[in-house]
Formats: C-alpha cells, sequence, structure tokens
C-alpha cells in the first residue's frame, strides 16, 4: 500500500524498533483504559504525555502510566518532538480538531470511533489526509481486532456456511445518560455494526431503515430500542438491535446466515453457572471486559505498524452511512446511502 511515512512504518500505524512515546489526549474510560494497555500489556510502547481537560485525571493517569508529562495544551503535546504518535480518547465532538493537528504535525493517530460525529467533518479529516499524501489515521473500531469477529469472518472467507444471506445483530447496554439523543444510538453505539457489516462482507452499504417500537419507559424520553435494516450492494441484510437502556448489562453478539449453514458469535465468558435450576453466565457492566482482547490487538496492530486497523475512509463510511439511518430514523423512511468514490491513498 501506498506510505509516505518513514521506512520501517507501514500504513498508518507507527512501526519501527524503538519504544514508540505515546501522547494521550482524553483520559477518562477509554483513554485511562488505553494508557494502562499500552503500559501494561503492548510491547514497543510507553505513555510518555497526557492531556485532558480534566487535570486530576490527566495526573492520576499519568501517574498509573509510570510518570508520563501531564500537558497544560493539547496542541503542545501533538506538536511535542517526545511524543511519536497520539491517541484521542476524549469526547466524540472534540476528535476532529486534534486528528487534523496530528496530520499537520505529520504524527500517527489513533483516535476512537467515530473519526468526527459529522459527515462534514469527517471529509475534512479525509481531505487533509489526502492532502498529506500518506496515511496516518487510524480509527479505534476494535471489533475488526475481536477474535470472535474475526472467526466469523474466517469461517465466512473459508466457504463454511456458503454465500452470506443475513447477519442478525444484538448491541445492549445497561443504561444511557437521560436525555441521550435519539440519533446517538445510531453515531455513538451502532456505528460499531455499521463499521463491522462493511469490513465482514467487503462490501459498501448501500441502503437503510430504521424502525423503532414504542420507547422503553426506561429510556427518558429517547428512541431506545431501534431496529436498523442495511442492505449491502450485493443484497445482504444486516439487521442491528441498538438497546442502550437494557438494564440487566452489556452484550453485543450476533448470527451470520449463509447458504449452507450459519455462525454464531455469542458473549464471553465461557465459563457458566449452573445451580438451584438455572444455567448461567456472567454479563460484564460495560464494553471494557468484552472487548479487552480486542482493544489490546489493536493497540499492538498500531505500535507494530501492522496496518490492520481501520482508516479514516472506513471512519468517513461508517459515519457517512450512520448520518443516512438518522435521516431513515427521523423520517420513517428507507434511505439510500450512496458514498463518494474511495480516494487513492485507502484503495488496498
Ligand atoms: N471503541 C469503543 O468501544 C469505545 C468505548 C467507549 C467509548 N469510546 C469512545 O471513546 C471516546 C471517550 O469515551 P469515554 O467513554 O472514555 O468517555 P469519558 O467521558 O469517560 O472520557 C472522555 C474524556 O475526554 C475529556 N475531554 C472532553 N473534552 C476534552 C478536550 N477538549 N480535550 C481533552 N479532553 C477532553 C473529558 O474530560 C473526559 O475525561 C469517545 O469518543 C467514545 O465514543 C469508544
Ligand atoms: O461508546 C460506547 C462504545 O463504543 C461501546 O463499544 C459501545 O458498545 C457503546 O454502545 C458505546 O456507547
Amino acid at each position: 500500500m501506498t506510505t509516505l511515512l518513514e521506512p520501517g512504518h507501514s500504513g498508518a500505524g507507527i512501526g519501527g524498533a524503538t519504544v514508540k512515546r505515546i501522547g494521550v489526549i482524553g483520559t477518562g474510560i477509554m483513554g485511562a483504559d488505553h494508557a494502562r494497555l499500552l503500559t501494561h500489556a503492548v510491547s514497543g510502547a510507553c505513555v510518555a504525555g497526557v492531556f485532558d481537560l480534566d487535570a486530576d485525571r490527566a495526573r492520576g493517569v499519568a501517574a498509573d502510566s509510570g510518570g508520563a508529562r501531564v500537558f497544560a495544551d493539547p496542541y503542545a503535546l501533538i506538536a511535542d518532538d517526545d511524543i511519536d504518535a497520539v491517541l484521542i480518547a476524549s469526547s466524540d465532538a472534540t476528535h476532529e480538531d486534534f486528528v487534523l493537528a496530528c496530520v499537520a504535525a505529520g504524527k500517527p493517530v489513533l483516535c476512537e470511533k467515530p473519526l468526527a460525529p459529522t459527515v462534514e467533518g469527517c471529509a475534512r479529516i479525509v481531505e487533509a489526509e489526502t492532502a498529506h499524501g500518506g496515511r496516518l489515521i487510524t480509527v479505534g473500531f476494535m471489533r475488526r481486532f475481536d477474535p470472535g469477529y474475526t472467526d466469523l469472518k474466517a469461517l465466512l472467507r473459508a466457504g463454511e456456511v456458503g454465500a452470506p444471506l443475513m447477519l442478525h445483530n444484538v448491541h445492549r447496554n445497561p443504561a444511557a445518560v437521560p436525555g441521550l439523543p435519539s440519533s446517538a444510538l445510531i453515531t455513538n453505539s451502532a456505528v460499531h455494526e455499521l463499521d463491522i457489516t462493511r469490513w465482514l462482507f467487503d462490501e459498501e452499504i448501500a441502503e437503510v431503515a430504521v424502525h423503532t417500537p414504542r420507547a422503553s419507559g426506561q429510556a427518558g424520553g429517547t428512541r431506545d430500542p431501534q431496529l436498523l435494516i442495511l442492505t449491502t450492494a450485493s443484497g445482504v441484510l444486516s439487521d442491528v438491535e441498538i438497546f442502550v437502556n437494557a438494564r440487566y448489562g452489556y452484550e453485543v453478539r450476533c448470527e451470520l446466515v449463509g447458504e449452507s449453514g450459519t455462525v454464531t458469535l455469542d458473549a464471553p465468558p465461557p465459563t457458566s453457572l449452573r445451580r438451584g435450576g438455572l444455567h448461567a453466565r456472567a454479563l460484564p457492566g460495560d464494553w471494557r471486559p468484552r472487548f479487552a482482547e480486542a482493544y489490546r490487538l489493536e493497540l499492538q496492530d498500531w505500535i507494530d505498524g501492522t496496518d490492520g486497523g481501520a482508516t479514516a475512509w472506513d471512519g468517513f463510511a461508517a459515519t457517512f452511512v450512520a448520518q443516512a439511518c438518522v435521516t431513515a430514523l427521523e423520517s420513517g423512511q428507507r434511505h439510500s446511502v450512496g458514498l463518494p468514490p474511495v480516494p487513492g491513498i485507502y484503495r488496498r
């Protein structure tokens, strides 16, 4: 693939031989988790700098990361000569400015999903990276590294279930903040399934529809749950139940239906308890335990420069489809997607 990175680099990852000094912007739930993984579970990296609007939070993560520098300004962190690459885990609306600053500084950047919450914001990022002339950006669609999803894709590729027909996805969170906009179920949560559908079938989503039952009484006015129906260019259907006030726990699973068999991706853990007439398996409270291995593998891939992660174009496409879903939600009508052509630097 085309790259303008230094020798030893491949694609948007960091690559090279020495320990990579990472700057982390945003040290909330995800930033702290990524910093912990970079410090303790990923080889060839250390957390060298942190920034968060909440300075106490940044100081706590810096201390847990072996004494990283706490920056007072995120743009100073990005520009600093002792920071080799940047991980952005601040809130969604801040991603665009930070990613653009990384591209301007020529630094590899791993940005948590979504790349930006608006299509226009993602387009500005893709334009900047294209003008730079080589890939620097990776987007944190970590499910691409989840052993369950990679197995599912391998079985599909090997022809084990024949040609694909349907993918049934379930994505549930125990509770959302009261007053969450209905569109956020799509742009912040179901955006993972939009990415996974494109990645699994290696094709674009051509049409979307969104159906809603009556809203849950626990949802505080948000239209929750929602059922997204995605149709790919070749006519595969991928349906997504997104329910962010499911109350009982965090759960992500799916079933792929092919012409000669099916594959079920269930929720770990592998252990289950049988007692008192029940057969039970513990569910996590959020995404971190469910996708722990996926986050680790995603970060290792980025540090190694192996280039298996989602590109800025994938980030653009996911937000583009999400926007079409929001339009479908608001209009109650099916909506064609019509992605623009893929710029050259993203053709694999
Ligand atoms: N890949 C995943 O599975 C996954 C899971 C959860 C969250 N996320 C994404 O990660 C990002 C962070 O989510 P979170 O759950 O950690 O949220 P969080 O609220 O716990 O943390 C966000 C942090 O960003 C900080 N922040 C806000 N504005 C900032 C700014 N301008 N500069 C620097 N810091 C700023 C906040 O102070 C906070 O500490 C979001 O974009 C979210 O969509 C991804
Ligand atoms: O930001 C989080 C995160 O992306 C999780 O992976 C997803 O399951 C949640 O629904 C979402 O709110």
